[in-house]
């Protein structure tokens, strides 16, 4: 992009060259640090402002914590890279039926913007306070054999999925990376792939350009690629230069799966039929620690693996399964109880879709202040629950 044409659409200069920014002197443009954020910039964080107190159905949480005082003491802020508050709340903005409402154009604005984040991410995940740390990574190794099968007669589930998230060390997140970036990221994992050669995991990689509209359509009906025209990412400034730098990596079975650069830099997959939850987890544990010798990952002191929305922070993991629970699903309380049991329920074509044939998809909901391991167990003993509570509700 131009850099005429980057500062019509943001209203500000194009960031530098994020990995040039960091690691070099070489004459990229660099923001002057003392730079105010421009005037109509501000006037739109102050309309967004407006617009979310005005709109009697949103609920999001962006609409809750970005009070005036946040607004006035957020609005002039910079990172280095040139993000500023705009660049965080419009996704939230533009559509009011968001859940969270905020993305972090880089690392550096959950510190940044804090006073925003802080309240968002203590409420999104189970009350995790600004003074508390994430705990270090323990992926379960040794316990898989603790995650039997939760449905071995396959009644009720159809498939468990899990999902890890992680950001590539020196780059910043999808609105501050240039579409160089995006090749040379797509190119730093496409070598990583192409070393794989353990034989579950092996596979080969296919880029978003030049996929067949039919293949792409098909790979997102089974559940095994990202959906393209996501609003809450385009708001959010998250889909530029596609589909460059963007495509897949999977094995023959589409049992390991990798994005690339969707709403992550990548997001690493573990899926199968059925509900053996422990052989799933082995297997994405087998990947990531696969990936990440080869490349090192961005990981903060209190937020842990970094993610572009908070929602995805700590550990990064959403352990789902689909399944179908007609009886208890149809109870009015079905929503109280997942939530009692810290579950969130999504619908079967992913986030912001709703059931099909009674099918939900059911996940942990917090992924920070806990370790992987929990984060999957809270799934995994949510579920068992939901199950124990169908099969006396079909006695009964
Ligand atoms: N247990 C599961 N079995 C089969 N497919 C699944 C399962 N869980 C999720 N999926 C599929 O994965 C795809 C992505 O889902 P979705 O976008 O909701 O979640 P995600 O990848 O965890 O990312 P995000 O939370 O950022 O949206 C969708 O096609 C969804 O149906």
């Amino acid at each position: 992009m131009l850099r005429e044409e980057y500062e019509r659409l943001h209203c500000c200069p194009p960031p530098p060259h994020p990995s040039a920014s960091i690691h070099s002197s070489t004459n990229t443009y660099q923001i002057p640090k003392d730079m105010a954020v421009d005037a109509e910039v501000i006037a739109k964080i102050d309309d967004g402002y407006n617009k979310l107190q005005a709109a009697s159905d949103c609920h999001s949480l962006l609409k809750k914590h970005l009070t005036r005082d946040v607004v006035d003491s957020l609005k002039d802020r910079k990172t280095k890279l040139g993000a500023n508050l705009l660049d965080v709340i419009q996704s939230g903005v533009a559509n009011l039926d968001s859940g969270v409402g905020v993305y972090a154009p880089d690392a550096e604005s959950y510190t940044t913007f804090k006073e925003l984040f802080d309240p968002i991410i203590e409420e999104y995940h189970n009350g995790f306070k600004p003074d508390q740390v994430q705990p270090a990574t323990d992926l379960g190794e040794s316990k898989v054999g603790e995650l039997p099968d939760l449905d071995p007669e396959g009644k009720y589930i159809n498939s468990t999925r899990i999902r890890c998230g992680r950001s590539l060390a020196g780059f910043p997140f999808n609105p501050c990376l240039t579409e160089e970036n995006y090749l040379e990221m797509e190119k730093t994992v496409r070598n990583i792939f192409d070393h794989i050669k353990e034989g579950e995991l092996e596979g080969n990689y296919y880029p978003l350009d030049g996929m067949t509209k039919e293949i792409q359509t098909q790979l997102i009906k089974d559940h095994f690629l990202f959906k393209e025209g996501d609003r809450f990412l385009q708001a959010a400034n998250a889909c530029r230069f596609w589909p460059k730098g963007r495509g897949i990596f999977h094995n023959k079975d589409k049992t390991f799966l990798v994005w690339v650069n969707e709403e992550d830099h990548l997001r690493i997959i573990s899926m199968q039929n059925g509900g053996n939850v422990g052989q799933v987890l082995g297997r994405l544990i087998k990947g990531v620690k696969t990936i990440q010798e080869q490349a090192p990952f961005s990981r903060h002191e209190r937020l842990g693996w970094l993610t572009f929305c908070p929602s995805n922070l700590g550990t990064t993991v959403r352990a789902s399964v689909h399944i179908r629970l007609p009886k208890i699903s149809a109870r009015p309380e079905f929503k109280s109880i997942c939530d009692g049991l810290k579950l969130q329920i999504r619908g079967i074509h992913g986030e912001h879709s709703e059931s099909e044939g009674g099918v939900y998809d059911i996940s942990n909901k917090a992924r920070l202040g806990l370790t992987e391991y929990e984060a999957v167990k809270q799934m995994y003993d949510g579920v068992k629950h939901l199950i124990d509570l169908e099969k006396k509700a079909e006695t009964a």
